[in-house]
């Protein structure tokens, strides 16, 4: 994984040592996004790399910190006697729903006919509401099945861990949290939201290319009005098709609405397509989101809701316009529209559940409407946004509910150094 991570001594405090083991990555797949190709070497061919790397260690660890998603920690954690913290990187909603249908699927039915049910499914999943079951057959349905396979045993094994940890926050699932804690016989805590919000208040976590865009973009951010801009983007890797971009650049040229897009590799193709020269927008390969969605200026998020950039737009209590394109995205969205209420869906599926392209009529039209600072129900939702806000800053202070956690898995951690 060597330049995946940074080893640079200023980004990172003197009692934290990184060490790597050989890249197992072919470069073909991560150019395709192949999502469920790199999962599947990663859960199956970084294990043995793993150990020899523990063998090298010194001092030797005393505890794991593993990806629930790569399977493999807590087997080696057992094989070794060591400690196992699995930690999940999406909603508890979403492992809560993967982790009742891994069980349903090892009991009873394989996941073909679970899939392939259709609409009359009527079989009941403990643990998975039945609203809930068409959201996981849009999930998992688009999914390769040896994938899936991994995937399903991956989430079995975290009843072997000693410690589970989620980048969420108590009051944002609290429900979910209270029957995470009652299935399993171990520590499961919330620390998050893992997002990077020290670094809103220390640059010295920035490196400096990122820092010298970053203040080109503050310096556009500023000259915006208030609440004024709509913030686009799609996360880290997945994309929308090219005409679904034509039609938003389109709507927003209509609008008039100011907008700030992260476009990754498409930057220079969409300026061409769109034109750069609209003083009401910018386009950029990629920025700091965190510290951009914290700026006075921006009034949306256009979101695929992966976890991070929902737990991101919360933190900076920003409304959400979701655009769901994969896996927990679809359930991230309901979360945002349904439960937390402090976003607007952009439809895309019929009533059959086909995607559509969304046309630049509808896109203006919803995208007014969500922009608008005199509309009653956008100011719910804004207001929404500022209590959900409220919730994360509070997790996070000196005595809330994250920062305890973490408090208690450190002593947790600690004192089990003398047991093993
Ligand atoms: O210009 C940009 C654009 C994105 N980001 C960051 O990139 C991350 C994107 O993460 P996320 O929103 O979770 O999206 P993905 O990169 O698509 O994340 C994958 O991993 C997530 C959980 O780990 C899942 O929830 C998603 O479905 C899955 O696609 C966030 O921290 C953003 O701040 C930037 O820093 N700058």
């Amino acid at each position: 994984m060597s330049g995946l991570v940074t080893s640079d001594p200023t980004l990172k405090p003197d009692n934290i040592q990184f060490a790597t083991i050989p890249n197992i990555i072919p470069p073909e797949l991560l150019e395709e996004s192949d999502y469920a190709g790199f999962n599947q070497l990663v859960m199956t061919k970084m294990e043995p790399l793993f150990e020899e790397l523990l063998d090298r260690l010194k001092p030797p660890v005393n505890a794991i910190i593993g990806d629930v998603e790569l399977g493999w920690p807590t087997d080696v954690g057992i094989r070794r006697n060591i400690p196992v913290a699995l930690s999940w990187t999406m909603s508890s909603s979403f492992f809560s729903m993967s982790y009742n249908l891994a069980r349903f699927r090892q009991n009873k039915l394989s996941l073909l006919d679970f899939s392939g049910a259709g609409d009359e499914f009527a079989v009941d999943i403990p643990g998975i509401p039945s609203a809930h079951l068409g959201r996981l057959r849009t999930v998992f349905d688009e999914n390769d099945h040896k994938f899936l396979h991994l995937y399903m045993d991956a989430i079995l094994k975290v009843q072997k861990a000693q410690y589970l940890i989620f980048s969420s926050v108590h009051e944002l699932e609290p429900e979910c949290f209270n029957s995470l804690k009652a299935i399993f016989p171990f520590p499961v805590y919330t620390i998050g939201p893992s997002i990077p919000y020290l670094q809103l208040k220390h640059t010295k976590f920035t490196s400096t290319a990122d820092h010298n865009n970053h203040d080109n973009h503050l310096q556009w951010l500023d000259s915006q009005p208030v609440g004024s801009v709509l913030y686009i983007s799609f996360g880290s890797f997945l994309s929308i098709s090219d005409t679904q971009m034509v039609e938003i650049a389109a709507a927003l040229k209509i609008t008039g609405i100011r907008y700030f897009w992260v476009a990754r590799e498409k930057e220079n193709w969409l300026k061409e397509n769109f034109g750069d020269h609209n003083e009401k927008g910018l386009i950029v390969p990629w920025c700091e989101q965190l510290k951009v969605l914290s700026h006075s200026s921006i009034g949306g998020f256009w979101s695929h809701c992966g976890w991070n950039s929902t737990l991101e737009a919360l933190f900076a209590g920003v409304p959400i316009l979701t655009f769901p394109l994969f896996l927990d995205q679809f359930p991230n969205s309901k979360q945002i529209v349904e439960d937390w209420k402090n976003g607007w869906e952009v439809k895309r599926t019929d009533e059959l559940g086909n995607k559509m392209l969304v046309t630049k009529e509808e896109i203006a039209e919803l995208v007014k409407r969500f922009m608008d600072f005199e509309s009653t129900e956008g100011n719910e939702m804004r207001n929404r946004a500022k209590n959900l806000k409220d919730f994360c800053h509070s997790a996070i202070a000196k005595g809330g509910s994250s920062d305890s956690n973490l408090n208690a898995f450190m002593g947790s951690i600690s004192s089990r150094e003398n047991e093993y």
